[in-house]
């Protein structure tokens, strides 16, 4: 029998990823993207990406009375002190377009040499419960920004982001190859045993 579990996002690629990640512990995802009733948009205001994905997790797991997972994740580009980070959906405004969100890293990154090029994707996995402490793991893949977007897999930042130890980027990676490196990879092999007990 699968077990069911919401994972609260309304990001299609991250839904793929936790769907593909997720069946090997016989677990069937169900995101936002599948509720019957509109979900609104969950505000996220905390000041890290721990913070983010509780509060993501907790706002569904409290009102529908289930256990959830959610995610905040990001990249985050050493010659920028850190940017874009937890602001990485929006960095180049309110619409979340993935396409002007890396032309903006890239423009910000213009002249920066290449040893100077070092980012990371982050990846916060919060698990809540009703009636249970919530609790967060973080997962990161080490990597450097690109010169130009390059590949057609994944989502988001994935075209500008070349994984350490790899000549390709992100978005020239299988998924299969993705989610055996990727921060958010890194982030669920740190909540496998709760993932192992669910019943
Ligand atoms: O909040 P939810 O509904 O989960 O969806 P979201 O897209 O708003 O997600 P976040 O708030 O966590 O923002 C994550 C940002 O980081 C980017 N991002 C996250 N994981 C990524 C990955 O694996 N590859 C490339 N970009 C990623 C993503 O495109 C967003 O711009
Ligand atoms: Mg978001």
């Amino acid at each position: 029998m699968m077990k069911e579990l919401v994972v609260a996002t309304k990001n299609e690629g991250k839904v793929a990823e936790f769907r593909s990640m997720f069946s090997k512990y016989g677990i069937e995802v169900k995101s936002l993207l599948d509720f019957n009733e509109p979900i609104k948009d969950i505000v996220e205001d905390g000041d890290t990406f721990e913070e983010n994905a509780a509060i993501k997790a907790e706002a569904i797991a409290f009102q529908y009375e289930i256990p959830v997972v959610a995610d905040d994740s990001g990249l985050e580009i050493d010659a920028l002190n850190g940017e874009p980070g937890i602001y990485s959906a929006r960095y180049a405004g309110e619409e979340k377009n993935d396409q002007k969100n890396l032309e903006k890293v890239l423009s910000q990154m213009e002249g920066v040499p290449e040893s100077e090029r070092t980012a990371r994707f982050v990846c916060a996995v919060a698990v809540a419960r009703p009636n249970h402490e919530t609790f967060v793991k973080r997962g990161t893949c080490e990597g450097v920004i690109a010169n130009c977007p390059r590949g057609t897999e994944g989502f988001g930042y994935d075209p500008i982001f070349i994984p350490k130890g790899s000549n390709r980027t992100m978005a020239e990676h299988s998924a299969e190859e993705k989610n055996s490196i990727s921060h958010r990879k890194n982030a669920i092999v740190k909540i496998e045993q709760w993932l192992q007990q669910l019943s």
